[in-house]
């Protein structure tokens, strides 16, 4: 009896460690247990799992990790880990399955810290409050930003150039692309221009960064997962700080347009001129006249606005470092993407026009080589509330969290020959033609993708076709040398250097 009795305090206290960590998700029921445990995998013990091994792991060896477990298993495999069953894939075909489905629209528990920041925005929900606001958000973030922005990317890119070649030689191009990015997103989203100096923009992209680096911390320890645990902790006083950095920076942007926002209200329309029309197109603007018509309270719109303040600057800032290394290591990928500037520009140095942008066959295949090779985003997860049958005859039980490695996706030796070469000819017409749709998804796919996209594109076109024109780009980094820290957004463990000098 005196021998149980260690036994039973042991299970005891793993079970109240699981209840506190994952106290949002729910406990695996019998049949989910009996059905995942079918689901080939590594060999690693019931209910803890892998959980200790990845503790012990450092961020930039976690997509190592899981690609030689990928390579191992044919692109899939089923882990415990702390008591959850987590299915990770890297399989094309497991992917459509998973994101064309309606039902399977949960995040999970993966995400939840980044709710202190981001609440219940849209990135973030679920279930019918996620679909009656992506219904909403949709048609006002689409259509009107859209076509006001290329004005305001034209500038903020001439900008960014103008600073690269101030700097004379080698940069580092993420924090001046950051804050770029940073600019457009609230000039074209917010309607508000940020001032040159502004200190507050700096804090508003450390306390991104940081809190990026906290939430994956999170998502790997179960210790830290743990509301609880993690409230004792240095990094949660440091989170903390940066969350009201990151709220307060967000609400001072609110409160100017709303200010700006109800003077337009008061003006007769009849004494509007169209510039003042031009200007009142923003997402902003359509969430505040949605918050009177759909009853939104100023948090509910303060969530969406961080949620696309993060969203919409990060990301395409981190996508275009990738594809200015890369264009550095490339030097003839990028005499031709220059090349065909000149031949839709000539020598000048002009704004990018819509018209343009549609002649730019070239530089859209070099960006959507970049993005396989480095997509942004790198990893999504979802947790199942139906199951999921394979085009194999496996099936993934409901309540099993799915990983969706967009990283080794992207790199998957089954769907694409010499992964990680940079071919940019990959996507031709000819060469795309017969691929797998889902083995290309950069910005996710099916009902939860990314609202984005067309915005991101646009911007980084612009963003790409403006320092093309007027810089040349020599790599410092090199890609093979590269490691990763997998945080919600793909970042180098060490910053990416290119050295530029000008054109003329
Ligand atoms: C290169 C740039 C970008 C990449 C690679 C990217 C990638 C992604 C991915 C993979 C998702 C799916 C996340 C998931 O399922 O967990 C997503 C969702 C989202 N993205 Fe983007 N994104 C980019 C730019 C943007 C921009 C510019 C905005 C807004 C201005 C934006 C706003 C959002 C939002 C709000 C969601 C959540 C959509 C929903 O769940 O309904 N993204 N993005």
């Amino acid at each position: 009896m005196i021998e149980v009795i260690p036994i039973l305090v042991a299970v005891a206290v793993c079970y109240f460690f699981y209840l506190m960590t994952y106290a949002q998700s729910s406990i695996p029921r019998w049949r989910t247990i009996k059905m995942f445990n079918k689901l080939p995998g590594p060999e690693a013990p019931f209910f803890v799992g892998a959980a200790f091994e990845l503790m012990r792991l450092e961020l930039h060896d976690i997509l190592s990790w899981m690609k030689e477990r990928f390579d191992a298993h044919g692109g899939s495999y089923a882990l415990w880990m702390m008591g959850n069953p987590i299915y990770l894939t890297a399989d094309p075909e497991v992917a459509e399955v998973i994101l064309t489905s309606t039902k399977n629209i949960n995040k999970g528990t993966d995400y939840q810290s980044l709710e202190h920041w981001l609440h219940d925005g849209l990135l973030l929900s679920t279930g019918e409050k996620w679909k009656q606001r992506r219904k909403m958000l949709t048609p006002s973030f689409h259509f009107k930003i859209l076509d006001n922005s290329t004005d305001c990317m034209n500038k903020n890119w001439k900008k960014v150039v103008h600073k690269f070649l101030e700097s004379k030689g080698v940069v580092e191009p993420l924090p001046i692309m950051g804050r770029g990015a940073l600019d457009i997103i609230c000039e074209t989203a917010m309607g508000t221009e940020l001032g040159e100096t502004d200190e507050r923009s700096k804090e508003y992209v450390r306390a991104v960064k940081r809190a990026n680096e906290v939430s994956v911390v999170r998502m790997l320890s179960p210790f830290m997962r743990s509301s609880l645990l993690f409230s004792f902790t240095s990094m949660s006083r440091q989170h903390n700080k940066d969350v009201q950095i990151l709220h307060e920076f967000t609400e001072k942007v609110i409160t100017k347009r709303r200010e700006e926002f109800e003077d337009e209200k008061r003006v007769e329309a009849s004494e509007y001129s169209e510039a003042d029309e031009k200007k009142r197109q923003v997402f902003l603007d359509s969430l505040l006249e949605l918050s009177e018509k759909e009853n939104m309270s100023s948090t509910d719109i303060r969530e969406e606005v961080d949620t696309f303040m993060f969203a919409g600057h990060d990301t395409t800032s981190t996508g275009l470092q990738y594809l200015l290394m890369h264009l550095g290591e490339n030097p003839e990928v990028q005499e031709k993407a220059y090349q065909e500037q000149v031949e839709i520009f000539g020598y000048s140095d002009r704004d990018v026009t819509k018209d343009d942008l549609s002649k730019m066959h070239y530089l859209d295949q070099v960006i959507k080589e970049s993005m396989r090779l480095h997509p942004p985003a790198p990893q999504i997860a979802r947790e199942l509330s139906e199951d999921a049958p394979l085009p194999n005859g496996l099936v993934i039980p409901s309540q099993t969290k799915i990983v969706l490695n967009i990283f080794n996706l992207h790199r998957n030796p089954k769907y694409w020959s010499d992964p990680d070469a940079f071919k940019p000819e990959r996507f031709s017409l000819e060469e795309s033609k017969n691929r797998h749709p889902y083995s290309y998804i950069p910005f996710s796919a099916g009902p939860r993708n990314c609202i984005g996209q067309k915005f991101a594109m646009l911007e980084m076109k612009i963003g790409a076709s403006t320092i093309l024109r007027s810089c040349k780009i020599s790599s410092v980094t090199k890609s093979s040398d590269l490691k990763y820290k997998m945080l919600i957004v793909l970042q180098p463990s060490t910053p990416i250097k290119v050295e530029i000098s000008p054109r003329n």
